[in-house]
């Protein structure tokens, strides 16, 4: 059974639809990426699935954790799997610590809200936290507050609160979009050692498949609220077979015989609620045709270990350079 199914998942907000019937499996232990662009609905996926969205949000479909239903559970059943089972850390460091407590309180508290530990025991799980997360001298940093540690630094700190409560599955929102290109290198390799030590599944959702390669081993496509295309990430990055995915890849500035390249993709994503008819890509893409206009692609498998949403899958002839030989804007370079 798998960690997570996400089963056609929609989401409206007053009405209007962003998410179109997304379907998405997390086994146990795996790292899968969710790329695209931005307002493709990467978070509302991640926040329909804890019960996160305002009022206003209509959420359909199905969200299994193991045995339990996600879409539709009670406030405190969503409370019991938020931080316990399910863990959500973002961007922002501040959205998720307090700038007025002592950064290893919070921790502690965290510690003692999800696990049942008190006093003293709880700020020794703190203080390990810390250490894990690669703060230096973390016994008489406990004390410190946000505002004196680093970007990077308190970015570790929201992982370590992440990690309080032992969650089987971390998903990761752009943890990194906000930081230098060495701290983001170092806040990468820490999930990946995280990772490997708690055995977690990660969520990586990012607009750099640069930073997703290095973390995660499958990887979703988002379009405008649906998946367009999946499969492992070697897979992908041998040669991407929907025409989007293509375009994120000849977006990716890169180093060609010395001068900078880079194909940024014509257009935008449309907005909600004023999709094309037919494939919603079709107005950008350059390997259209009427079908592509009037009707919609289904996800459908492509015989190897990918699906895509495409009439019209890049063939083989088109080779997207080895990931050796692209360079991120971050500076990160795919190996
Ligand atoms: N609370 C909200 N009310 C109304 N619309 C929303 C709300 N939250 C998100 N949306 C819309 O849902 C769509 C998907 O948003 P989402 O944040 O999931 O995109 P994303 O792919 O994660 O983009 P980004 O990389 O910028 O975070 C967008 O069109 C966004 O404007």
């Amino acid at each position: 059974m798998p960690l997570v199914e996400v089963s056609n998942l929609t989401v409206a907000f007053s009405g209007t639809q962003v998410l179109h019937g997304i379907d998405l499996t997390i086994e146990k232990g795996e790292a899968v990426g969710l790329v695209g662009e931005s307002g493709c609905g990467k978070s509302v996926t991640w926040l329909a699935a804890l019960g996160l969205l305002p009022g206003k949000a209509t959420v359909g479909g199905s969200v299994r954790l193991g045995d339990q239903q996600l879409v539709g559970a009670s406030r405190t059943a969503l409370e019991n799997v938020r931080g316990s089972r399910i863990a959500m850390i973002f961007q922002d460091p501040s959205s998720s610590l307090n700038p007025v407590i002592r950064a290893g309180r919070q921790i502690a508290e965290a510690v003692e809200l999800h696990r049942g530990l008190t006093g003293k025991a709880a700020s020794f799980e703190a203080i390990r936290l810390m250490e894990l997360v690669g703060i230096p001298d973390a016994v008489r940093r406990f004390d410190n507050f946000p505002h004196e540690f680093s970007g990077g630094q308190n970015q570790r700190l929201m992982i370590a609160m992440a990690l309080s409560g032992n969650p089987d599955l971390l998903v990761a929102d752009e943890p990194t979009t906000a930081l230098d290109a060495t701290i983001q290198a170092q806040i990468l390799d820490l999930l990946i050692s995280i990772r490997a030590e708690t055995g977690m599944a990660i969520v990586f959702i990012s607009h750099d498949l640069g930073a997703v390669s290095q973390v995660c081993e499958r990887v979703c496509v988002m379009y405008a609220g649906r998946v367009v295309e999946k499969c492992s990430t070697e897979t992908l990055f041998r040669q991407p077979r929907h025409p989007y995915t293509r375009g994120l890849f000849d977006a990716i500035p890169r180093l060609d015989g010395g001068r900078e390249r880079m194909v940024p993709i014509p257009g935008t994503v449309p907005q909600p609620g004023r999709l094309p008819g037919g494939c919603a890509f079709a107005p950008r893409c350059g390997h259209t045709s009427e079908l592509c206009h009037n009707s919609l692609p289904q996800l459908v498998s492509l015989g190897d270990d990918r699906a895509a949403a495409c009439f019209h899958p890049i063939g083989d002839s088109t080779i997207v350079p080895a990931p050796h030989t692209v360079q991120t804007k971050q500076g990160v370079t795919v190996s």
